[in-house]
């Protein structure tokens, strides 16, 4: 099936909301030249589109919910064979939030070398995602939707920090720091692979 990603390097970047996913990704980029595939910015180029799909996806991220693991999984896969020629590896961030997701991503691409598990406590993540908020303009930056998804969160993804534990692949980053010295320990944690 996808013979353009047999080989593929990936990295899962999980962690709850806020936790700064995002923000360690683009500085792997810088460092490191991978490829930075967000879930959520996928989904939210598409509502952007002002496509029929779009505005089904938007309705459902509003309220912090999942949206149907096949539109992801088919985006992120897509996204990934665009960059297939050039990249040297993948930060899948976003993704996965549910076992569910992890299972199918392996059947459908291939198996991550490395979870890179984005650790902050709860009030951190959401001091920090209300002042994401002050600027974002999403509209799943407000305190309710923010309390569904740290809900959210702890039931349906920290299963899949578990999941792949057993695997010896994850990593656990402590978030808390500065942003600085929060990559220090994801540089070491990808240093480690090679
Ligand atoms: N280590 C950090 N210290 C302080 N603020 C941070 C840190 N990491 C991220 N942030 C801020 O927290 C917010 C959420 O970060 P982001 O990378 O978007 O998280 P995520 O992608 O996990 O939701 C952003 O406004 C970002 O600037
Ligand atoms: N893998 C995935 N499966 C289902 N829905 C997802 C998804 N990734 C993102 N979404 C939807 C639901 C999320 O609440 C919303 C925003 O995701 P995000 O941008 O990854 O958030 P954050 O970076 O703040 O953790 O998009
Ligand atoms: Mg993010």
């Amino acid at each position: 099936m996808s013979d353009k990603l047999k080989n593929a390097k990936i990295i899962f970047v999980v962690g709850g909301p806020g936790s700064g996913k995002g923000t360690q990704c683009e500085k792997v980029v810088a460092k490191y030249g991978y490829t930075h595939l967000s879930s959520g910015d996928l989904l939210r180029a598409e509502v952007a589109s002002g496509s029929e799909r779009g505005k089904q996806l938007s309705a459902i991220m509003q309220k912090g919910e999942l949206v149907p693991l096949d539109t992801v999984l088919d985006m992120i896969k897509e996204a990934m064979i665009a960059k297939a020629d050039v990249s040297k590896g993948y930060l899948i961030d976003g993704y996965p939030r549910e076992v569910k997701q992890g299972e199918e991503f392996e059947k459908k691409i291939g198996a991550p070398s490395l979870l890179l598990y984005i650790d902050a406590k709860s009030e951190t993540m959401v001091k920090r995602l209300m002042k994401r908020g002050e600027t974002s303009g999403r509209a799943d930056d407000n305190e309710e939707t923010i309390k569904k998804r740290l809900d959210l969160y702890y039931k349906a993804t920290e299963p899949v920090i578990a999941f792949y534990q057993g695997r010896g692949i994850v990593r656990k980053i402590d978030s808390e720091g500065s942003v600085d010295d929060v990559f220090s320990n994801v540089a070491k944690a990808i240093d480690s692979l090679k």
